[in-house]
């Protein structure tokens, strides 16, 4: 089960670039700017969700393109092919179409045959930065376990706003109107801390099977911000209205949950753990997520610039991590000197100025 045939039309700088002959590791290879990381985009696409930079679609569309952008991929599986595509209508570009085999589909849907996990240069400041990045973190890997994950993030978003707005009021909010609303973050963010809880659990269990070095192993302990349960979560609210709106603000939920990562063996918080012990950690878990996402899928793996911040042994380790994995992995860089133990079973794509060749 992997990709082939891959094309980029109209998506950033690439005008129509198509990748086929793929194999289970692929290498991207060119200079700052090349339009590596463009494609490991147009492959996020493939699942649902934002993709990997969480860009607008409008952004991805080439620059003076008048239509919109188009990424499509077949996906091998059990000796039949399924085509698997995305793009944005020029008419209306901030809405994705899907189409599976030709027919139009929803973008949920692809999950049902693609579990894409990536890890950026964008996440080096997961552990530093601030706990929104760790909940959305958290969101992204539990959609792919669970394609309903977002939207009870999206509306438990929506009935918070609303709380917030009714608390802000300078009139006192009708309790009828509180209570509507707060079933609304009930039903939704139950589900949502659930999804998070399942996930940071089962994420736990999988790391604990990966060896402890020469990645640093972390664990992972998920913090709710309020009883994660309908009920606790309901008299929680209710029991907040009054220091709520005294603080203009919904004080306690979901949206206050927290990821806590600890370096295991050192016991030292993921935060203060030194840059490359972080970016291990994060390797880990990216590798753990692969693992539990691509169960009966196709999986794929998108490793943007990882292999020039791993020391030899570490980048060694990696591999051989990815060997095992079985899913179909997309690893970029500026040189392939990093890749030298893996480019003999590689498709190596060299990328200048927004098009790929095959080496
Ligand atoms: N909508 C767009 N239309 C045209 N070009 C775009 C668009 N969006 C981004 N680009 C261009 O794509 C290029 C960046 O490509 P990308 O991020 O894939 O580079 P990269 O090969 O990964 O580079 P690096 O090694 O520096 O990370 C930039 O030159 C940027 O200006």
């Amino acid at each position: 089960m992997a990709l082939d045939r891959i094309s980029l039309t109209g998506f950033r700088n690439h005008a129509a670039s198509d990748l086929a002959g793929t194999t289970r590791f692929n290498l991207l290879v060119g200079e700052n700017g090349a339009g590596k990381t463009n494609v490991l985009e147009a492959l996020s696409l493939l699942a649902p969700g934002r993709g990997l930079r969480r860009a607008a679609l409008a952004e991805m569309v080439r620059a003076g393109s008048e239509t919109g952008f188009g990424v499509g991929a077949s996906l091998a599986q059990d000796g039949e092919e399924v085509r698997l595509a995305t793009y944005s209508e020029s008419a209306n570009p901030g809405r994705r179409r899907v189409r599976i085999n030709g027919a139009e589909a929803s973008a949920t849907s692809l999950g049902e045959w693609l579990a894409v996990t990536w890890l950026t240069p964008s996440m080096d400041g997961l552990f530093t930065g601030p706990a929104g990045d760790r909940r959305r973190y958290m969101d992204r890997l539990a959609l792919a376990l669970d394609p309903q994950h977002a939207s009870h993030a999206a509306r438990y978003d929506a009935a918070l706003r609303e709380r917030n707005r009714l608390l802000t009021d300078r009139r006192e909010p009708e309790s009828g109107w509180l209570d509507a609303i707060e079933a609304q973050m009930v039903r939704h963010g139950s589900a949502l801390m659930q999804g998070r809880a399942r996930l940071v659990e089962t994420l736990a269990v999988r790391l604990a099977e990966m060896p402890a070095e020469p990645f640093a192993r972390p664990a992972l302990t998920y913090n709710p911000g309020a009883p994660d349960h309908a009920d606790g979560l309901s008299q929680a609210l209710f029991d907040n209205r009054k220091r709520d709106r005294a603080a203009q603000r919904t004080l306690a939920g979901p949206h206050r949950d927290e990821l806590d990562v600890v370096h295991a063996a050192k016991r030292v918080p993921a935060a203060q753990s030194s840059t490359g012990e972080q970016k291990a950690m994060l390797v880990a878990m990216t590798l753990a997520h692969a693992g539990l996402a691509a169960q009966g899928r196709a999986g794929l793996l998108l490793l943007d610039e990882v292999a020039a911040h791993l020391d030899p042994v570490r980048r060694a380790a990696l591999f051989e991590q990815l060997r095992g994995s079985g899913a179909q992995v997309w690893m970029t860089g500026t040189e392939l000197a990093p890749f030298d133990s893996i480019a003999g079973e590689a498709a190596v794509w060299r990328v200048s100025g927004g098009e790929v060749a095959r080496a």
